[in-house]
């Protein structure tokens, strides 16, 4: 298939003088004469034309395997990828560490090759942990404890740069001429879905929401104005000072939904937002635009941030401005607060040579709702790995709870559904020593026939549960609006 696409036969025309050169000669005997196969995936990058990667994903269309997405508009930055070459997957209290050491043994064993030089022309590993360290629940099976996976195709789209990584795994004995034919087909299939004047757009009905605040089930309300009594009860008994309760919302689907127009409505609304999904083998996706950032990693530097205490929006200027001076002087809501930082700082700090972050909140405002908000910034000692950082960040108390191993054993027994990937680390790590965590929030699981849906909020002393019923009411907007425009 020829390209009608002349930027991309330009792409083409560099893959084959790269590839069919000495760069594939090389691969190949490094992996046939190394007696331990030191090498056994061959990957390549290289620079294409400006192209939306979530089209490119929707265009890859529904498939059984692997598919992730990462966007956050507001950086100017998205990955999409499919197909799966490679899955490391972990489980138990080790689980972090066990991944870094699989996550670094596996990328030693791709030899890559690029004619650029851009931190982002590399192999990227997509994939999180789930919120507790076993993860065993018949809902989330696909999803495990820890799972990483090297993609087949990667795009990655920072500003104007579109970078595609495609990865092949090599059997030992390969025969070059097959190799290439093999990164040649999906090159192709890469310049189809890339090719915008090719797509066949599908005709959308006009869209009217449905979708206002969840009814009230009453079986659910009463479940968790128990469980935040109890919870409160337990706090008043010096047993913790802060946990986070979360509930599950059930919806059943009459009609199928798109993943791929649930993120489009997502990246749209919420621009500040990481919308992300994850779909390990086709059988079910999680997916969620999640305003909170548990790390991201550039070398030694690292950025995380503080995220708890919400209010709504107010429907004018003056009435969001008094919201907002209401949650800045509201002493739940910075106590709230003030236990993540707390642990961030206790967390962190010895792992690191900088530690800093503002002395008081700030306040970041989504279209729904606004949360007290404080960035950190620390630079990490020689020698801590970037999954260290995360086991030491994991949960935070905006998720969890604090004192965090006093508090942890409570979500179980307050809470009547299986979190699995709800509030846990999802995120994308690359061999340059990049990438980003997100807290997987406001979020949920979707399936052929359901949906689940999860919000949360901090609890704490003073909490009243009619006030903390109705702040994950306003938390679980975003998805169900999303789900409303995605019904095909
Ligand atoms: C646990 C959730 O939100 C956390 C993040 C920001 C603000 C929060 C709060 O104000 O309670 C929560 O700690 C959720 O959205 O499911």
């Amino acid at each position: 298939m020829d390209s009608k696409n002349p930027v991309f036969d330009e792409v083409k025309e560099c893959f084959k003088q790269q590839i069919s050169g000495l760069a594939l000669n090389e691969a190949i005997d490094l992996i046939s004469s190394s007696p331990e196969k030191e090498y056994e995936y061959l990957s390549f990058s290289i620079r294409i034309p400006s192209t939306d990667p979530l089209a490119a994903l929707e265009q890859n269309g529904y498939n059984e395997g692997f598919q992730y997405y990462w966007e956050k508009p507001s950086d100017e930055f998205a990955i999409a990828a499919a197909g799966s070459i490679a899955r490391i997957q972990t489980t138990g209290q080790e689980r972090f560490r066990q991944s870094s050491d699989q996550g670094k043994e596996l990328l030693s064993k791709v030899y890559h090759i690029s004619n650029l030089n851009h931190h982002l022309a590399s192999v990227h590993l997509l994939g999180g942990f789930s919120f507790f360290d076993h993860n065993i629940g018949k809902v989330w099976r696909d999803f495990g404890a820890g799972s990483f996976t090297l993609p087949e195709w990667v795009l990655v789209k920072n500003g104007k740069l579109t970078i595609l990584t495609i990865t092949k795994k090599i059997p030992a004995g390969s025969q070059k001429d097959v190799l290439y034919d093999d990164f040649l087909n999906t090159l192709e299939h890469l310049d189809s879905i890339c090719d915008a004047g090719s797509y066949k757009v599908e005709e959308k009905q006009s869209y009217r929401s449905s979708v206002r605040t969840p009814g009230i089930d009453s079986e659910a309300y009463n479940h968790w104005i128990n469980s935040v009594e109890s919870a409160t009860d337990l706090i008043k008994a010096k047993k913790f000072k802060k946990i986070v309760l979360a509930r599950e919302l059930k919806v059943e689907l009459q009609t199928s939904v798109s993943d791929t127009r649930i993120l489009n409505y997502l990246r749209n609304q919420y621009p500040d937002c990481y919308s992300f999904l994850i779909s390990q083998d086709g059988e079910s996706s999680f997916i969620g635009s999640t305003p909170e950032r548990l790390a991201s990693f550039r070398e030694r530097e690292v950025l995380t941030e503080g995220l708890a205490g919400s209010i709504s929006r107010g429907k004018t200027a003056s009435e969001d401005a008094v919201l907002e001076y209401e949650l800045l002087h509201s002493q739940k809501d910075l106590n709230e607060h003030a236990f993540v930082l707390d642990a961030i700082e206790e967390n962190l700090q010895r792992f690191s040579d900088v530690f800093e972050h503002p002395v008081s909140p700030g306040i970041k405002k989504l279209s729904n709702v606004q949360h007290l908000y404080t960035p950190v910034h620390a630079k990490i000692k020689k020698g801590v790995s970037r999954t260290e950082v995360l086991s030491k960040l994991h949960p935070t108390p905006a998720v969890g709870g604090y004192p965090r191993e006093a508090a942890m054993p409570y979500i179980s027994k307050l809470e009547h559904f299986d979190r699995g990937w709800y509030a846990a680390p999802v995120g994308w790590i690359n061999a340059h020593g990049e990438g980003e965590f997100v807290v997987a929030i406001r979020s949920g699981l979707i399936k052929t026939n359901e949906v689940r849906f999860f919000a949360g909020c901090g609890i704490v002393e003073d909490s009243n549960p009619q006030k903390e019923w109705d702040e994950t009411n306003l938390k679980f907007i975003p998805m169900l609006t999303a789900l409303e425009h995605a019904r095909k």
